[in-house]
C-alpha cells in the first residue's frame, strides 16, 4: 500500500513551509548525511497518530521566470497531480485574495479532497476571522498557527478521513519493485522501453492494480516485477515537469514505493555532481541500490575502460560502495540480460533476515578479531546483537555505552557482517542502544 500523499499549496507567504517543517518535525537520522539532500526539502515522510504519509510543500517548486499568477496556478497543478488530499493554505490575517481565488477555482476543479487551512490565526481572538473563508467553497475552514503549532492535530485529522482506502490491493510480497533514477537524458525512458521490448516480458493490462497508473507490473523468468514511475511512460508536456525540483519531487516518490532503485548513469558524458546527489537519495531511503551505466555502445573501450570508469564511481559515491555496477546500452540492448540476476540477488539481500545466534557468533569474532575501542578509559561492550528490521537489514547493537561505538569500528563491524552474510546492495544499518533501554 502506497503512502498516501498530502500536498500543501496557497500563495507564496501564508506559511507554507512553516507548517510542512512543523508537520514533518525535527526528524533524527540514523544514517550519515549526504551534503545537499536534506536542505530546503519539499518532499517528506510524516507520521500523525497511527497515520504514516508523505507530504509536499509546493511552495518550494519555482518555475522559471513565469508571472507570479501562473507560478502559483502551476504549483496548484502540481498539488492536484501528485496528493492524495490538498491543505489549501490561506492567511487569516488578510483575507480572501485574487489569487486564493485563483486557486480554489482550480482545486474546485479537480475533484481532489480539499482541506482549507487559515493560517496564522494565533491567539483564540483571531478565530473569528477564519469564518470569512467559508466564501472558497469547501466547506469548514481550519484555524491554524505554524508560529505556534495550533490546530494542527485537527487539520491532520480532517485531512486524514480522506485518505484512500487502506484495504486497496497493492503488489504481492513476493513482487520486486523497482525504479530508474537518474539526471534527464542518461536513457531512462529508453531503458525502460529496452527491459519492457525485448526482454520477454509479459506486461500485464489489469486495470486497478494500483491507483497510481505510471506503474508497469510484468513477468519475467516466474518472478512478477514492477516498474514504478518512470519517466518515459508518465505524460509530458507541463510547464513544471521541467523543474528541478519537481523531477526530485518525482524521483523521491519513486524511490519511496521501490524495493530496488537503478541509479542510472552515462556511460558516454560520465558522472556529474548531480548523479551523485540522486544516488544519495535512493542511498538516504534505505533502498537496495543498483548502478547502471548506461550508453556503453557510444564509448570507445579497451581493456581497461570498464575497471576504470569502475572505479571512477566508486571515488564519487563513497556511500555506495555496496552498490553493484552494471554496464548495458539501451540502444543495441548490449549486456541488458545481466541486469535482472543482479536486481534478484539486491532484493533477496534487501530482506535477508540473519538468526539471532549466528550474528552474535559474527560479532564474537570480530570483536576477538579487532578488540573494541576505548575512549577516556573505557571500552566499548557489544552484550548482544539482533536484527530488527529488513528492507534494508537493521541490527541493533545492546552495548554499554553507545558514545563509545565509534564510526571507524562501526564500519569494521558492517564490514565483517558484510563479508559473512553478503548483503551486496544493500544498505544495512546498524543502530547502538544501550542495554536495558
Ligand atoms: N504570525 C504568524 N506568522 C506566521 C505563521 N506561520 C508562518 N508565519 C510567517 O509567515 C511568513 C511566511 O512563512 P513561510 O512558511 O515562509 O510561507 P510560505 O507560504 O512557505 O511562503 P513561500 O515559500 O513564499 O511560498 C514567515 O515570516 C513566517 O514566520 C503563523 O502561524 N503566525
Ligand atoms: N548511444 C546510446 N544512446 C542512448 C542510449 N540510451 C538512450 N540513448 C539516447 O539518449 C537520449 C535520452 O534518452 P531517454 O531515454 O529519453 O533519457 P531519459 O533519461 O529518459 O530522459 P528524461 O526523460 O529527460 O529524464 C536519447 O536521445 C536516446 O536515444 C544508449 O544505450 N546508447
Amino acid at each position: 500500500m502506497p503512502k498516501p500523499v498530502i500536498a500543501i499549496v496557497g500563495r507564496p507567504n501564508v506559511g507554507k513551509s512553516t507548517i510542512f517543517n512543523r508537520i514533518v518535525g525535527e526528524r533524527v537520522s540514523i544514517v550519515e548525511d549526504i551534503p545537499g539532500i536534506t536542505r530546503d526539502r519539499i518532499y517528506s515522510s510524516a507520521e500523525w497518530l497511527d497515520h504514516d504519509f508523505n507530504i509536499i510543500d509546493t511552495g518550494g517548486i519555482e518555475i522559471g521566470d513565469e508571472p507570479f499568477l501562473e507560478q502559483i496556478r502551476q504549483q496548484a497543478e502540481v498539488a492536484i497531480d501528485e496528493a492524495d488530499v490538498i491543505i489549501f493554505m490561506v492567511n487569516g490575517r488578510e483575507g480572501i485574495t485574487a489569487a486564493d481565488e485563483e486557486v480554489a477555482k482550480m482545486l474546485y476543479r479537480s475533484k481532489k479532497p480539499v482541506v482549507l487551512a487559515v493560517n496564522k490565526v494565533d491567539n483564540p481572538e483571531q478565530m473569528v476571522n477564519i469564518y470569512d473563508f467559508y466564501a472558497l467553497g469547501f466547506g469548514e475552514p481550519i484555524g491554524i498557527s505554524g508560529a505556534h503549532g495550533l490546530g494542527l492535530g485537527d487539520l491532520l485529522d480532517e485531512a486524514a478521513k480522506h485518505f484512500p482506502d487502506e484495504d486497496e490491493q497493492e503488489y504481492d510480497e513476493s513482487t520486486i519493485k523497482f525504479s530508474l533514477i537518474g539526471r534527464p537524458n542518461v536513457g531512462k525512458s529508453s531503458l525502460v522501453n529496452a527491459i519492457l521490448g525485448r526482454e520477454r516480458v509479459i506486461v500485464s493490462d489489469i486495470a486497478g492494480t494500483t491507483r497510481d497508473a505510471i506503474d508497469t507490473p510484468f513477468t519475467k523468468d516466474g518472478q512478477d516485477y514492477v516498474i514504478i514511475d518512470t519517466a518515459g511512460i508518465r505524460k509530458k508536456g507541463k510547464v513544471y515537469e521541467s523543474t528541478e525540483k519537481y523531477s526530485v519531487l518525482r524521483a523521491l516518490r519513486a524511490i519511496d514505493r521501490s524495493d530496488v532503485v537503478l541509479v542510472v548513469i552515462d556511460g558516454e558524458e560520465g558522472i556529474i555532481e548531480q548523479d551523485k546527489k540522486i544516488a544519495g537519495y535512493a542511498h538516504e531511503a534505505g533502498r537496495a541500490v543498483v548502478i547502471v551505466v548506461n550508453k556503453w555502445d557510444a564509448v570507445e573501450k579497451d581493456e581497461k575502460t570498464m575497471r576504470e570508469f569502475e572505479q571512477k564511481i566508486r571515488d564519487h559515491f563513497l556511500f555506495l560502495s555496496y552498490a553493484p555496477i552494471v554496464f548495458v546500452s539501451a540502444k543495441t540492448k548490449q549486456r541488458l540480460q545481466k541486469l535482472f540476476p543482479v536486481i534478484n540477488t539486491v532484493a533477496e539481500n534487501h530482506s535477508m533476515r540473519i538468526k539471532t545466534n549466528i550474528l552474535n557468533e559474527v560479532i564474537v569474532d570480530a570483536v576477538a578479531m579487532n578488540p573494541t575501542p576505548t575512549d577516556k578509559g573505557r571500552r566499548l561492550k557489544i552484550n548482544y546483537a539482533t536484527q530488527v528490521a529488513v528492507k534494508p537489514p537493521a541490527i541493533v547493537l545492546f552495548v554499554n555505552d553507545p558514545e563509545l561505538l565509534h564510526f571507524s569500528y562501526r564500519r569494521f563491524l558492517e564490514n565483517r557482517i558484510r563479508e559473512t552474510f553478503g548483503f551486496l546492495g544493500t544498505p544495512v544499518r546498524i543502530i547502538a542502544r544501550k542495554k536495558n533501554e
